[in-house]
């Protein structure tokens, strides 16, 4: 027996066509972005992959995307579980910046430091600043040593794991089939730590936006039975995910 999970990152977001750095800015779905969520909750209806539980982060693209997807799928009854841990990384003082600007201002390698490295966060957003979080409501309930200002890889996959165990994984061992929409990198992390992917190699991994990956996980280790799961639109995927590598550069 397996267990089975289904990641989904958010369709594309206004400040994604834009080309912005977005981290926890509370941005809208763009109109593609919402007929690629569409479309995700067609292909998950077409697999037979129907969630019986959906978790997401509290930001709306996620939200909005598990929506349009669940009710593509028929499916806009199940029960929603939120965390900020599912949030995207806190993108620090780049939240808002251009990314193709900040590639053309500080170079090639230190553009992909911040977009890719896995421990080296981008310089902290100052407190109060247009972009910042610390007056968002939806966060007044963690102590501020917890909210970040800034948030490499190696953060989010620490902040992460703890809603992966004590959130995510009981609905597994429970038989769930479980959707988890979410973000570029906090997808890289819950990826990275499934697949047990080397700090090296997760530079390299990109999840494209509205594309369910769908993961059977061995149901006592829940170890991925094929590593890096299998993309239901894979050819779409993998195209998708070239171009998310490229952002900046064109
Ligand atoms: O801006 C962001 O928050 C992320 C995801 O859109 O971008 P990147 O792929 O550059 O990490």
């Amino acid at each position: 027996m397996t267990a089975t999970l289904v990641l989904l990152r958010h369709g594309e977001s206004e400040w994604n066509a834009k080309n912005l750095f977005t981290g926890w800015v509370d941005v809208k779905l763009s109109a593609s972005g919402e007929d690629e969520a569409r479309r995700g909750g067609r292909l998950l209806a077409e697999a037979d992959l129907l969630p019986d539980v959906v978790h997401t982060s509290l930001l709306r693209r996620a939200i909005n995307t598990s929506e349009l997807a669940l009710a593509e799928a028929g499916r806009s009854w199940i029960p929603v579980k939120r965390s900020w841990r599912l949030n995207e990384r806190h993108y620090g003082a780049l939240q808002g910046k251009d990314k193709a600007a900040t590639l053309a201002e500080y170079g090639e390698e230190q553009f992909m430091t911040w977009r890719r490295s896995y421990d080296v966060p981008p310089p902290a957003i100052e407190a109060g600043s247009e972009f910042a979080q610390d007056g968002d409501a939806r966060y007044a309930d963690l102590a501020p040593e917890i909210l970040p200002a800034t948030e490499c890889l190696k953060d989010v996959l620490e902040r992460m794991l703890p809603y992966w165990y004590d959130g995510i994984v009981p609905d597994l061992r429970a038989g769930k089939t479980v959707l988890v929409a979410a973000h570029g990198n906090s997808l890289r992390a819950l990826v990275k730590h499934l697949d047990g992917m080397t700090d090296e190699a997760v530079v390299k991994l990109n999840i494209p936006t509205g594309m369910p990956l769908r993961y059977e996980l061995d149901e006592a280790t829940l170890a991925p039975i094929t590593a890096g799961g299998e993309y239901l639109d894979p050819e779409a995927a993998a195209e998708a995910a070239a171009a998310v590598a490229a952002q900046g550069k064109k």
